[in-house]
């Protein structure tokens, strides 16, 4: 009996990530949350003939604390798609005054409602709100750090995709062949794919720009999608793809599947409590940071060293880089629950 509830469930990456969760024979109780549309939703998805019961589960007043607890009570993973997308011409970080607040809240009532769950952050900017949900769990007394995950997936689809566009190989067959690390905004995003010799070797024989080109477009790919849907939003339907890869590889770690990769998902991660106090030390002290994540039962069991991963002084750069941003979104993200009441 495995329970995932999906907070912003009505949303554009909500709706499709919850049909692909609906279609997944583990899941037995579905439960979609949202401000606007949740009982649509459900209703809806109730009619794929899959094991999970789905219940929509919309507030019935805009102080309504009762609803989102029912929603969030006895699950064993919470996905957290909830807040407000990019328009073109903003940073992810414009978005932290609302989303901080949204994610603040919601991740408060699960750690009420369903303390022992594994908590995926999708919300923008990934960065700050996964520092903002550490803090608040930390506060409330229940931060397990090995169940609370910032999902960082959709940069290392894009990596497989445009990576293998670029060197003739099927992008599905790059899974777990290259790592994306670091975090998920613009520089802080550090494709790492020299390790593998096959596809360094191919990657060598490209023009230099090619390479740098494919390293900006993984950085900044999100900003593609944010163009073409010119005020319409960000990316929804990848979104939904990596968050449910993402969070498939929990629902298998759950029930003991093993891992077919010799290199894991990556996800953004608190560094001190997996166990990977001196890999801070060594990046310089960020407190999270995404690196591949070994799991076992729905937490992480250990991590991979990136630095195991670097392969030229470039990767190793880019790292430097990426660790500067990432110590002022976390701090951002930490200073923001101090001193609040919760
Ligand atoms: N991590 C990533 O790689 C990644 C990728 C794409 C988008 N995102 C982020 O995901 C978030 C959602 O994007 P979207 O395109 O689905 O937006 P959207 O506006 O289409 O959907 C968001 C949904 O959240 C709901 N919502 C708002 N406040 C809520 C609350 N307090 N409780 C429950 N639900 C609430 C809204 O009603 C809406 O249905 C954005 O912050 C976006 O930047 C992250
Ligand atoms: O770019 C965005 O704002 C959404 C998301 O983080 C993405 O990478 O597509």
């Amino acid at each position: 009996m495995t329970k995932v509830t999906v907070c912003g469930a009505a949303g554009g990456i909500g709706q499709p990530l919850s049909m692909l969760l609906k279609l997944n024979a583990q899941v037995s109780q579905l439960a979609l949350y949202d401000i606007v549309n949740a009982a649509g939703v459900a209703a809806d998805l109730s009619h794929i003939n899959t094991p999970a019961q789905v219940v929509g589960y919309l507030p019935k007043s805009k102080d309504d604390k009762d609803t989102i607890k029912e929603a969030l009570k006895g699950s064993d993973l919470v996905v957290i798609p909830a807040g407000v997308p990019r328009k073109p011409g903003m940073t992810r970080a414009d978005l932290f005054n609302i989303n901080a607040l949204i994610v603040r809240d919601l991740v408060a009532n699960a750690a009420q409602a369903c303390p022992q769950a594994a908590i995926l952050i999708i919300s923008n900017p990934v960065n700050a709100t996964v520092a903002i949900a550490a803090a608040v769990l930390k506060k409330l007394g229940v931060f397990n750090p090995r169940k609370l995950f910032g999902v960082t997936t959709l940069d290392s689809v894009r990596a497989e995709t445009f990576l293998g566009g670029l060197i003739g190989e099927d992008p599905a067959s790059l899974k777990g062949k290259i790592s994306v690390v670091g975090g998920h905004s613009g520089d802080t995003i550090v494709p790492l794919i020299h390790f593998d010799k096959t596809i360094a070797a191919k990657v060598k024989a490209l023009p230099e720009q090619a390479y740098k080109d494919f390293v900006h477009r993984v950085q900044f790919g999100g900003d593609e999608v944010v163009k073409a849907k010119n005020g319409a939003g960000s990316a929804t339907l990848s979104m939904a793809y990596a968050g449910y890869r993402f969070s498939e590889y929990v629902l298998n770690s759950l029930a003991n599947k093993e891992i077919p990769f010799s290199i894991p998902e990556s996800s953004y991660v608190h560094l001190l409590g997996i166990g990977a106090s001196s890999l801070s030390q060594k990046l310089g002290g960020p407190e999270f940071f995404s690196v591949p994540v070994i799991l076992r039962n729905g937490q992480v069991q250990s991590s991979l060293d990136p630095f195991s991963l670097v392969q030229t002084e470039q990767e190793k750069q880019m790292i430097e880089t990426a660790v500067k941003g990432l110590l002022t979104s976390i701090s951002q993200g930490t200073s923001f629950v101090e001193g609040l009441k919760l």
